[in-house]
């Protein structure tokens, strides 16, 4: 039977942050009532709790570091974290089961969107094993390659994971690539297959795997369904079985590191901070290690999902705290805090990863300049991922160059900048960033140094002053069943890959590792592998160094006038292609205008495309009728020099979607 008490949650609605605001709005309403003690035996578990939410969240402040386990999900793309998250979430009581919410971590407009995870999310929830009450900080991470940042984040604050793997699909690359990040960590892994109600699922083939590339015991893998919930409570009693409590110590002075913030229009920024040595109380005051400003404690509250207030957070502890930083630079993700003139040493556990991808990000009209500036500080607040730098173009203005870890990073951080900020930035090509060596002895001088690592192919130097062209490679990781290996192979040496190793996993699937040039797979390269192999090959990489290269600069003339924004670097083996293919997708994308337009593609002086796109034309005449044939010429004469004077004051306008469109293919 299933019983609820209930509380009113009128004054946690009122305190809570944007981002969960929207999660309670669709659990609970005000003057509803919230149903977060759930009683429901599953599998012959014990029921999550049996006290209400106040009692709870009082035990919390008590709870000994010995019942507090951290973990986080990790898996690859679509292998079931959020919807197992959930099915954790209502066995424990923190959501109510079966309210026809789905991913109810995902909670950003672009996740539910997309339907994939951008931002890892965390809930603390309460689970009552062997008579005893348990609090559990879970992570929910993204699956992407593009967000591994908020993996490695994630996992700054964690003791163990739960390693989920579908049970159709096996092991992917960012199985791979998500199971080395815990193990460089020395976390504990807690195997879990998932999707075992699917029919054609093949649970002893992908434990037969997991044997061979984590060395996992095939009894050791937990089987379930998150969707159903089968098997759900196991994961839970395992997890707090194997999972080790936090390593820390009440008794000292207080030190947290920050590991993720937003900003809230009126409390400023907010932080997530997990609790590494002694305890904080609402108004003592903090100072940061980094920027030593010192600031009053305003609140403290945990997730659960949704804000809920405490008086105190004790080391081993995850929580909110809100304490006056007004400016969204002030709260930096990795750095400790601690209490007002106290020296501590620094957390140091949390690196963010280097951007890969470049893009210059302009306001539509340089109004909206301050605005924009705004949006892209509280949006970097919370994806520490993203760097940025001041910029300008001659036709777009003063702007930003932002680095992303991906393509996909970037289309969702732009998404987001215009749905969580109203903004609406034009957005540039990306690139990566190439490093030259330079031969003119005046500009090392004036660059105080031999080498330049450029990511705007506009500020390429002449090719005269550059003695050598280095190009960053990544190690790729493939995951492919066999039949589609050739075709992969195939792919990878179009984008210059050089194949490393190709083992077999099983009789019916390879892993392949290549080095390929970034350039090459930062656009379409996922895509077109997925395609490809109707979606079953995976793929994702890390960084490998520069490399020496042959390139060239590509520059794109309309009539004769050069467009920074267009021009590219690319490898003088893919020019004439690449130069084919930019005109005329230009064609297409620029629109008719009253003059003539030439589009041309060269490298310096050379032109290695050309296309037209032919003027609009008025019938000039039109009036005549009958009459001599040389009036009809003269009228055409005259027309055709208006439109060549045109054509040299005319300003061309190319639609502001049109540079990242071009990229496209
Ligand atoms: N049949 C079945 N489908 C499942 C199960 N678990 C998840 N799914 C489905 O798999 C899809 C992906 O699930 P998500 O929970 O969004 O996966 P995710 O790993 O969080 O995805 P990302 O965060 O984007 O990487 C959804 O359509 C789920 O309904 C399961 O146990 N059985």
């Amino acid at each position: 039977m299933v019983m609820f008490r209930t509380i009113s949650i009128r004054r946690l609605l009122h305190r809570s942050p944007p981002r969960c605001r929207g999660l309670m709005a669709a659990n609970v309403l005000p003057g509803r009532t919230l149903c977060t003690v759930n009683r429901v035996k599953d599998e012959g578990t014990e029921s999550s709790a049996e006290t209400t939410p106040g009692e709870l969240l009082r035990q919390f402040a008590s709870m000994p570091v010995d019942r507090i386990r951290n973990f986080s999900i990790i898996a690859h793309v679509d292998h079931g974290k959020s919807t197992l998250a959930d099915r954790i979430l209502e066995l424990t009581g923190a959501i109510a089961r079966n309210a026809g919410q789905h991913q109810v971590l995902d909670s950003l407009q672009v996740e539910r969107e997309r339907g994939i995870t951008v931002k890892a999310q965390t809930a603390s929830i309460f689970h009552r094993h062997q008579g005893q009450l348990y609090l559990l900080n879970l992570i929910d991470t993204p699956g992407h390659v593009d967000f591994s940042n908020e993996v490695s984040r994630s996992l700054a604050a964690c003791d163990g994971v739960v390693l989920l793997v579908d049970a159709c699909h096996g092991v992917q690359a960012q199985t791979v690539a998500n199971y080395h990040l815990a193990k460089q960590r020395n976390l504990a892994v807690v195997p879990v297959l998932n999707k075992i109600d699917i029919k054609h699922a093949n649970p002893d083939q992908v434990c037969q795997d997991m044997k061979l590339l984590f060395g996992i015991d095939p009894a050791q893998v937990l089987r379930v369904s998150a969707k159903l919930g089968t098997g759900v409570a196991k994961v839970l009693e395992r997890i707090i079985e194997t999972i080790p409590p936090p390593q820390v110590q009440r008794e000292s002075e207080f030190r947290a590191v920050i590991f993720d913030s937003w900003f809230d229009k009126y409390r400023g920024a907010l932080n997530l901070i997990y609790v590494l040595n002694g305890k904080l109380e609402t108004n003592q005051d903090i100072q940061s290690l980094a920027t030593k400003k010192v600031y009053p404690v305003k609140s403290i509250s945990v997730l659960r999902p949704a804000e809920a207030p405490v008086p105190e957070l004790s080391a081993g502890q995850v929580g909110l705290i809100a304490c006056n930083m007004r400016n969204s630079k002030e709260s930096i993700v990795g750095d400790t805090i601690h209490l007002k003139n106290q020296a501590v040493a620094a957390a140091g556990s949390y690196k963010p990863q280097q951007p890969l991808v470049f893009a210059g990000v302009f306001p539509s009209d340089q109004s909206k300049h301050v605005a924009l500036r705004s949006a892209i500080d509280k949006m970097v607040l919370n994806d520490s991922a993203v760097t940025v730098k001041v910029d300008s173009s001659p036709a777009l203005g003063q702007g930003w160059r932002l680095g992303f870890l991906g393509l996909l990073h970037m289309e969702v951080f732009c998404q987001r900048l215009e749905q969580e900020h109203g903004a609406e930035p034009i957005i540039t090509a990306p690139s990566v960033t190439y490093r030259l060596t330079l031969s003119n002895p005046k500009l090392i001088k004036q660059q105080g140094r031999d080498t330049l690592d450029i990511s705007n192919a506009a500020l390429f130097p002449e090719p005269h002053s550059i003695k050598e062209y280095f190009e960053p490679l990544v190690m790729g990781t493939i995951i492919t069943p066999t039949e589609y290996v050739g075709q992969i192979i195939g792919l990878c040496v179009e984008r210059r890959g050089l194949q490393q190793s190709c083992v077999n996993i099983d009789e019916t699937r390879v892993l392949m590792k290549y080095i390929l040039p970034l350039s090459e797979i930062i656009l379409d390269f996922h895509d077109r592998l997925k395609s490809m192999s109707s979606g079953y090959a995976s793929f994702t990489y890390e960084d490998h160094g520069y490399h020496p290269s042959n390139l060239v600069r590509l520059d794109i003339h309309l009539n004769g006038k050069p467009v920074e924004e267009l021009c590219r670097i690319v490898h003088v083996s893919k020019a004439t292609g690449v130069a084919r293919q930019m005109v005329l997708k230009l064609k297409d994308l620029i629109p008719k205008q009253m003059v003539q337009i030439a589009i041309q593609a060269c490298v310096g002086s050379k032109v290695l495309a050309r296309e037209t796109i032919k003027a609009y034309r008025k019938d000039v005449t039109a009036k005549l009728y009958g009459g001599d044939v040389t009036r009809r010429m003269k009228l055409l004469k005259q027309q055709a020099e208006g439109k060549k004077k045109m054509r040299m004051f005319a300003n061309i306008r190319v639609p502001h979607e049109t540079f990242i469109n071009v990229l496209k293919r």
